[in-house]
């Protein structure tokens, strides 16, 4: 079920058109990664999103309600971090986070247990009593999720979170982004890094200049870009005759083989894979693993840049 729905959304800055007539659905439960160059216009985006900028034109749902005239009711139930935020500095993590908890009306017989959950789920736990202001960016990056968490909100916007960290505090929050990922949350997470959302996001949106050029399923889209899948094929014992008959299946290249895991380039879909699958089975190969390769968003990306004019 879609949880955001934007028809030709667009927002002008004077004579400048940084979001030009945007249309995306993003659905419970999607990673969705926005990725664009500086300036394509993902901050614009996503500040519509979080109701902080009202649309020049369009329109858009978002948790069910309409985004200009339900505004109060999506920013109770929309978490929405930007790219710079101030936390008061004299105020300790734990204080800090108990703040936005009444900000955003959890009862308070449950603050004190969902700040604690949220510590520890964002591995601060051992900092409650440190001032924000002695916190690295990276945990400060890491507080900014946790002052979303302790709302638990239906969908997360996340604008550049991993923008001037370093390599170790990067890995952190993308473990407790991975962590949100697997618990089925909806997050939309915008990035010109492309490295920063692989692995952990399901759909992904290509913004420039205004426009969403491309935008799906990451397995899909790699589908359109490349007009194949890549099939990894494990067998029990000797590869070899298993080789042989997938050489003979039509529409299929083999491009490499470990040990007795086979790597499979093959156009077509679901349809092309299961008959794959079936040929190798009738053919007697017993097949332990017969997977899709997940899509590495990086390959992608080169793969885009590198068809683009
Ligand atoms: N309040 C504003 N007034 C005027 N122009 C703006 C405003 N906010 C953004 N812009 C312009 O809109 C365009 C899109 O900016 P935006 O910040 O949305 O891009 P972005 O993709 O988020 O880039 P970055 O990664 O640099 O944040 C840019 O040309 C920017 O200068």
């Amino acid at each position: 079920m879609a949880i955001l729905e934007a028809q030709e959304i667009r927002k002008e800055f004077g004579p400048l058109v940084a979001v030009n007539d945007v249309s995306l659905s993003v659905d419970e439960g999607d990673v969705l990664g926005l990725i664009g160059p500086n300036g394509a216009g993902k901050s614009t985006l996503l500040r519509m999103f979080g109701t902080l900028l009202r649309p020049t034109a369009g329109r858009a749902q978002l948790v069910g309600r309409d985004l200009t005239k339900d505004y109060l009711h999506i920013r109770k139930h929309v978490g929405f971090l930007p790219d710079f935020f101030n936390l008061y500095s004299d105020l300790t993590l734990g204080e800090c986070l108990r703040f936005f908890a009444e900000a955003y009306g959890v009862p308070r017989s449950a603050i004190a247990a969902r700040v604690e959950e949220v510590l520890s789920y964002i591995e601060l736990a051992d900092k409650r009593d440190s001032f924000i202001r002695h916190l690295s960016r990276g945990m400060v990056q890491r507080v900014g999720l946790g002052m979303l968490l302790v709302h638990d909100p239906q969908l997360f916007l996340l604008d550049e979170p991993a923008s001037g960290l370093d390599p170790k505090a990067r890995i952190q929050l993308r473990n407790i982004l991975r962590k949100l990922s697997a618990e089925g949350k909806t997050v939309i997470i915008s990035s010109h890094i492309l490295t920063e959302l692989s692995g952990f996001c399901s759909h992904v949106a290509i913004m420039n200049r205004g426009r969403i050029e491309l935008s799906g399923a990451v397995d899909e889209i790699r589908r359109k870009v490349t007009g194949s899948m890549q099939v990894e094929v494990s067998v029990l014992g000797d590869p070899e005759q298993a080789v042989a008959m997938i050489r003979r299946f039509p529409l299929v290249s083999v491009v490499g083989v470990d040990r007795a895991t086979i790597s499979v380039e093959m156009v077509g879909g679901p349809q092309e894979l299961a008959g794959l699958n079936a040929h190798l089975v009738h053919g007697g190969i017993e097949v332990v693993r017969f997977a899709e390769r997940k899509t590495d968003l990086e390959d992608l990306f080169m793969k885009i840049s590198g068809d683009a004019p």
